[in-house]
């Protein structure tokens, strides 16, 4: 058995031991429903296992001990020796092997091919035309040229159609003019600009004849393939140092009247003609498809963050002892407190359930992939909603609960050594990156606003399955509660929610207030309605994905979580159900909540081990497998540099002469 497995090793601290004991299902089974599939659970397993016999795989120093500089060129001498090594870890096609490659190796702070993998790649497939893949998608694929995904500007970000970036045709010579005309049009974000990438997908508004057709995307050769020079033309440099993604190169982007062959426009969807005739795509937003793929799979990363912080905090709490229960000849695992379970749980609860969510819109975004190649682009409206809402609930989400990770280890948890810190940094980017939140709770808003006035107009036999209890009523609810009647309370608050803002946005408007001033002092509100339909969705998503589980103990103890999931949500939103639940019922979930922390306690660790997260990936002293936290905790303090003398050269400068001084 692997280090991984629910097994017990000699030397493990016996606290944990004692939790791996009590959990009542097979942690292998639990791997085999979190990853999709035993065969790729094991997978996973066996590649971890692959990298652990490559000693240069590992990291060199504790990263937190790295200075930028040191991040960075860490990220490039892994990836290099990933490479040198790559048939023998990997299916090179596979890009969820390769995923796991990666996180394990290269962790999570940033590297030079993260976003080549996870946006430029991408946006090749879903935006080159065939003859543009033949030229560019293989030299990508074997890596022999760095890429990344430029949109975003210093001045211009969420809003797309002010981006100032232009790329003007000029049908003499059939070259687009790329030119940034201001300070705040430089490129300004993009990972991997700044000192790695030599392509990039840039997006540019196109301009025909002083026509604006506005932002397209354009490939664009960055540096000198041999020298890696930026070419003449080109401005670019690293944007500084960031909270987090700090072995990430985020760039800056100037173009003095750069140019590039009219072919370089990324033509499957939309294209110029020699003559300078533009030929429209099928659908107007088609150029955000590289967006959309990201933020389709945002739910599972931003799961695979919360598990991270949890696996540190459960495990951890299960070896800290802090006062006394009934016994008091011996300190309690501060795992045994309710306050610390109910800051935990839950979020396993929600760790799980973003990616069973997760899973759904990935199937969504490949089955829209192959509808849209095929001319049938019906579907981007609902999943542009549906995934603008999800990656703006589960970020924020992801962020408040690893938050409470950290602080549910007391002060280790403020040392880097729990590597808490570095998780919420790169976590809470996602409220920001691939659309800031509330922008896109707002667009989720408009599609909401929408199906209301669908029903309205009689037409609610046309709404979508997502949005269909809109037009339902529900008064009563039965409360011998199981997750079915949570989910129906759920569907009163956000239909409710929905109506009511929908209805103040339409009563400003109708009293002769613009439709932007009508729709902006709503807006509050029109965000709340978007994150209750949001998290009714991840709640049944959790709930379907539960009921198809085959193993009858991985299920049960699913079960047991689906319970917490459901009473605590329902508690969480108490102020949008009082016309539903009365006082009395919000009671009985409220003690159903409590008694279903005491049902998981005895399987914490073991809910916890399944994420199968090893303690390389981990990067944790506290998250530790073994749980032999203190002596670690030790060993780790000691490599700091700072101890490498006992007197530190800043001692010898200025404290003690200020000593000397005083002592006169
Ligand atoms: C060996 C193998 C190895 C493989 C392994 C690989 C492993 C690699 C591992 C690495 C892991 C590291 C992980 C690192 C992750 C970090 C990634 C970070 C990357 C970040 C990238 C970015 O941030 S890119 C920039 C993102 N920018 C944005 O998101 C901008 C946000 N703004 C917008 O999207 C838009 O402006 C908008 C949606 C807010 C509005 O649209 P628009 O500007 O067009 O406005 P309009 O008013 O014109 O249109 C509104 C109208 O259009 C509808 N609409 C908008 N978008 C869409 C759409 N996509 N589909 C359908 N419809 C759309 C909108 O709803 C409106 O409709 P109405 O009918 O009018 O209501
Ligand atoms: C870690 C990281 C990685 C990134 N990687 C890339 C990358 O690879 N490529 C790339 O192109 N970009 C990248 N970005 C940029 C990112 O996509 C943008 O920062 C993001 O889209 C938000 O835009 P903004 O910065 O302009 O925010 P702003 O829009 O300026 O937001 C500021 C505030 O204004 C509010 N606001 C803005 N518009 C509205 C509105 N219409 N209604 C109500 N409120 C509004 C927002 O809610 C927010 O509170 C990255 C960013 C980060 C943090």
């Amino acid at each position: 058995m692997t280090a991984l497995n629910k097994s017990i090793e000699p030397g493990d601290s016996p606290d944990l031991t004692e939790e791996r004991a009590s959990g009542t299902f097979d942690t292998n089974a639990m791997a085999a429903v979190i990853y999709g599939s035993d065969k790729f659970a094991q997978r996973r397993r066996e590649i971890s296992e692959a990298i652990s016999k490559i000693p240069e795989l590992a990291d060199s120093a504790p990263l937190p001990f790295l200075d930028r500089f040191g991040k960075v060129t860490e990220g490039s001498r892994k990836l290099s020796v990933i490479l040198e090594n790559i048939d023998k870890l990997i299916d090179p096609s596979s890009y969820e092997e390769g995923l796991h490659l990666y996180t394990e190796v290269m962790g999570m702070e940033g590297h030079p091919l993260a976003l080549h993998e996870v946006m430029f790649i991408p946006a090749l497939i879903a935006q080159a035309s065939d003859e543009q893949q033949v030229k560019w998608l293989g030299r990508a694929r074997r890596r022999e040229i760095i890429g990344c995904y430029a949109q975003t500007e210093m001045g211009h970000g969420s809003n797309l159609r002010a981006l100032e970036t232009t790329a003007t045709y000029s049908p003499e010579t059939q070259e687009f003019i790329l030119h940034s005309p201001t300070i705040t049009s430089l490129k300004w974000w993009p990972g991997a600009l700044g000192k790695s990438a030599n392509w990039a997908v840039v997006v540019a508004n196109l301009i025909i004849r002083d026509k604006n057709y506005g932002p397209h995307p354009f490939m664009v050769q960055l540096r000198d393939e041999d020298s890696h020079e930026p070419l003449p033309g080109i401005t670019v440099g690293d944007i500084g140092p960031k909270m987090a993604f700090n072995g990430g190169d985020n760039g800056f982007l100037g173009f003095r009247n750069y140019r590039i062959p009219r072919e370089y426009l990324l033509n499957r969807h939309a294209k110029v003609e020699a003559d300078g005739r533009y030929v429209k795509p099928p659908h107007a937003k088609i150029n955000h498809s590289a967006m959309i793929r990201v933020r389709s799979h945002m739910a599972t990363g931003q799961g695979a963050l919360l598990a991270h912080a949890l696996v540190i905090a459960v495990r951890y709490s299960a070896v800290r002892r802090q006062g006394y229960l009934e016994d008091k000849s011996r300190e309690v695992k501060v795992l045994d407190y309710q306050t610390q379970q109910h800051r935990l749980f839950p979020s396993i609860a929600r760790a799980y359930a973003f990616i069973f969510c997760g899973f759904e819109t990935i199937r969504l975004y490949d089955q829209l992939l192959i509808d849209v190649q095929n001319g049938n682009t019906s579907g981007m409206a609902d999943l542009h909603a549906l995934t603008s809402g999800l990656k703006s609930v589960v970020t924020y989400q992801t962020g408040e609960g690893i938050e409470q990770a950290r602080m549910a280890c007391g002060g280790h948890g403020y040392s880097m050594a729990s590597y808490i810190s570095e998780i919420y940094g790169v976590a809470i980017g996602g409220c920001t990156y691939e659309g800031e939140n509330m922008v896109m709770l707002l667009q989720l808003g408009r599609y909401l606003v929408k199906s209301i006035e669908m029903i309205q107009n009689g037409k609610s036999r046309e709404l979508g399955p997502m949005v269909a209890y809109l037009a339902e009523n529900e008064s009563e609810i039965d409360l011998n509660l199981g997750p079915n009647e949570y989910l129906k309370v759920f569907e009163y608050a956000a239909r409710n929610q929905t109506w009511r803002a929908t209805e103040k946005f339409q009563k400003l408007r109708n009293s002769g207030m613009s439709n932007e001033k009508a729709w902006n002092q709503a807006s509050v509100e029109l965000t709340r309605a978007s994150r209750l339909h949001t998290r009714l969705y991840i709640m049944s998503t959790f709930i379907n994905h539960v009921g198809s589980i085959v193993d009858q103990k991985v299920k049960g103890v699913l079960i047991d979580l689906l319970n917490v999931h459901v009473t605590y949500e329902v508690m969480d939103i108490g102020i949008y159900v009082q016309g539903l639940l009365s006082s009395n019922q919000m009671d009985l979930i409220r003690n159903q909540l409590y008694v279903s922390l005491e049902t998981i306690r005895p399987n914490a660790v073991s809910l916890v081990d399944s994420f199968q997260i090893s303690d390389m990936q981990l990067r944790s002293v506290l998250g530790r497998r073994d749980g032999n936290v203190y002596e670690n905790l030790f060993k780790w303090a000691k490599s700091s540099p700072l101890n490498k003398t006992d007197v530190l050269p800043s001692v010898t400068q200025y404290l003690k002469p200020m000593m000397e001084k005083s002592k006169l």
